[in-house]
């Protein structure tokens, strides 16, 4: 240990720690401003000491930093604020850049009395940069989210895939169950797909299950229907809280839209030259037992029902089935 008189020495690691120091007396004015403060405030030691610190920085008034302060000089209660309800609570930048673009340091802020010898209670406030440690949070919950959707999402046609398909499936059988409500399943299969992908190849072929997806999805209205890429060229539609009827009704009303996209098919073996799909429709009825396997059993049977009867067309499982 140096020499150093042991006051001189504090002082100087007060002007060179990394974290914002202020000290306010029992009327809240300020007695101690470090360096760190001056720099990214502006506002030098001469302007802020002995200033009210509410006066120089009105913004605070009547917000959690006040309240902090209060009870720390009125109760001696020591306060962490929260991050989530306010980043940034005092105007400070973390760069002179960031103060160009208006772009306020995120702080972690402490409050915490201080009882001095002789004197009243001050109150200590520290404060600290954590724009970074922020920064990469959100960088983290980005790349988070991007895997979700990655994870849950058809790469070609954006739609949900197998993976959300079954998750969901499982979740509204499951629901339809204990509330006593029904659930129905569309399945939908392009028609003739091998000879479309023959005759146009593989990259009009994706383009193909691009379009049909999408024209598929559009009609879906109700934020709780699921338009899913069951496999291949196979989609399939969940449709929560339908009965036979209205699940019949939206097989034809998406029927009728691949129809009126018009999509040419040189290669169909039939008359009909444009694509076309056909679609199995099945429904779990309220009050049933049925499971997630019988429902797609029952959705998928129909769908090749609907395939050995010509294609193009809708055909619904025997409510026996399930
Ligand atoms: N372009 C493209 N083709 C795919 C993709 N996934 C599956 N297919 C093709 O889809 C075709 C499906 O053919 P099939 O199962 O024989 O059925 P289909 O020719 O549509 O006949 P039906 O269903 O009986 O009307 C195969 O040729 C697969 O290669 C894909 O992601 N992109």
């Amino acid at each position: 240990m140096t020499d150093l008189p042991r006051l001189q020495l504090l002082e100087c690691v007060l002007e060179a720690v990394s974290v914002g120091t202020v000290v306010l007396d029992r009327q809240h004015r300020i007695v101690l401003w470090n360096k760190w403060m001056s720099r990214h405030s502006g506002w030098d030691l001469h302007r802020a000491v002995g200033a009210d610190l509410f006066a120089l920085l009105p913004e605070l008034r009547g917000g959690r930093v006040q309240a902090a302060v209060t009870q720390a000089l009125e109760n001696n209660f020591s306060s962490l604020l929260s991050q989530t309800l306010n980043r940034s609570p005092f105007p400070l930048f973390s760069n002179p850049a960031a103060q160009a673009r208006g772009e306020r340091m995120q702080q972690a802020v402490a409050v915490t009395p201080l009882a001095l010898p002789g004197v009243e209670r001050h109150c200590l406030i520290q404060l600290t940069d954590v724009s970074m440690a922020a920064g990469r949070e959100k960088l983290l919950r980005e790349q988070t989210e991007l895997l979700r959707m990655q994870t849950f999402s058809d790469g070609l046609t954006g739609v949900a895939n197998r993976r959300a398909f079954d998750v969901a499936i499982d979740r509204e059988v499951r629901r339809a169950k204990r509330n006593g409500s029904m659930v129905s399943l569309l399945m939908i299969d392009i028609d003739y797909f091998k000879p479309y992908n023959d005759h146009y190849g593989h990259q009009q072929g994706d383009q193909c299950l691009i379009q049909v997806s999408s024209a598929l999805q559009a009609l879906l209205q109700r934020s709780v229907d699921m338009l899913a890429r069951y496999g291949g060229e196979e989609f399939a539609v969940i449709l929560p809280d339908n009965d036979g009827q209205q699940a019949m009704h939206m097989a034809r009303t998406l029927h009728a839209r691949i129809e009126a996209l018009a999509l040419p098919h040189e290669s169909a073996p039939g008359p009909v030259k444009h694509v076309t799909v056909s679609i199995g429709v099945a429904t779990l009825a309220a009050g049933r037992h049925g499971e997630v396997a019988a429902l797609i059993g029952a959705a998928d049977h129909a769908l090749y029902a609907a395939k050995r009867q010509g294609r193009n067309g809708i055909v619904a499982a025997p409510d026996e089935l399930i």
